[in-house]
């Protein structure tokens, strides 16, 4: 079964068209990118997916159909949105406990859980005096307690330092290697091309491409070129063909050659050769 199964699914709201003849499928198990500029209509998206929003068209998450969403299917949902559901005044582990009770689950996962985040040494810090990463992965934390098959994450590294960020994506990585599906969307074009399997660039509401990653890099790859960094710390740019094959086994013969690389496009450049429009704007 698929983990999330969209038809010509689209949304309005009043005149305006959000999301149109949106379609695609993921795997259970996989990590699935949502990528698009902001206004593009992904949290929208999110939210009927997980029984928030109405909108036109057919929605599944595992083969049940979003608007009729009931609370067996909430269990295998994990959600990480704007609204983080966090009580500033409790400490980190009775934020937690209090969504242990509410799924009438052993509290012996809390300890585990804030492990895996690494907020451990902050069990008793109240979450208004977390730092904004910290409370991110309080916010995780909260998310994963139940242990979801398929978890939501918008945005889940926005303004995030390095480390943070880091951490967060193996945090992933490892779920990911445990059976976890994960949905997240992300206008960071590094963290989508390290993280997925597969990624949907949405673009004023419509799906403009869909696959995986590297896929989208080499089918633009319109100028394949290859760069060569020389012992002079010059950097030589050469179309990837044949007539340059002597050039570079000559600069190789003088052992000039320091690094040699294919330069392919990035998804942010396969975006913009789509629309014109780079994703940060
Ligand atoms: N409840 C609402 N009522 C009216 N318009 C809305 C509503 N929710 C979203 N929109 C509009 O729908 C469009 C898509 O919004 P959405 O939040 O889905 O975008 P997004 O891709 O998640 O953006 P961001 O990256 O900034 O979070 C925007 O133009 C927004 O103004």
């Amino acid at each position: 079964m698929k983990a999330v199964r969209l038809v010509n699914v689209g949304k309005s709201f009043g005149e305006k068209e959000v999301l149109r003849n949106v379609g695609f499928e993921i795997e259970e198990g996989e990590i699935f990118g949502l990528l698009g500029p902001s206004g593009a209509g992904k949290t929208t998206l999110i939210r009927i997916l997980t029984g928030q929003l109405a909108g036109f068209g057919e929605a599944f998450v595992f083969g049940e159909s979003c608007d009729r969403l009931k609370e067996n299917n909430y269990r295998e949902i994990g959600m990480v949105m704007d609204n983080s559901g966090i009580y500033e005044r409790l400490d980190c582990y009775d934020n937690l406990k209090l969504f242990v009770n509410i799924y009438k689950i052993d509290k012996k996962i809390i300890e585990e859980v804030l492990g895996m985040v690494g907020l451990s040494a902050e069990k008793k810090t109240p979450a208004g005096k977390l730092s904004k990463g910290m409370k991110q992965r309080l916010i995780l934390a909260r998310a994963i307690l139940h242990r979801p098959k398929l978890l939501f994450l918008d945005e889940p590294t926005s303004g995030l330092d390095p480390a943070t960020t880091k951490s967060i994506h193996e945090l992933l990585l490892r779920l990911r290697s445990e059976g976890t599906t994960i949905f997240l969307t992300t206008h960071n074009m590094e963290e989508a091309t390290k993280l997925c399997d597969n990624v949907a660039l949405l673009h004023e509401g419509k799906i403009i491409e869909y696959g995986r990653p590297g896929q989208l890099c080499r089918k633009y790859n319109q100028e394949n070129k290859i760069s060569i960094l020389i012992k002079n710390e010059q950097l030589i740019m050469l179309a990837n063909l044949p007539e340059n094959a002597a050039r570079i086994e000559e600069l190789f013969k003088q052992g000039e050659v320091v690094s040699i690389h294919s330069s392919e496009p990035d998804l942010e450049q396969v975006f913009l050769t789509l629309t014109g429009r780079g994703l940060e704007e």
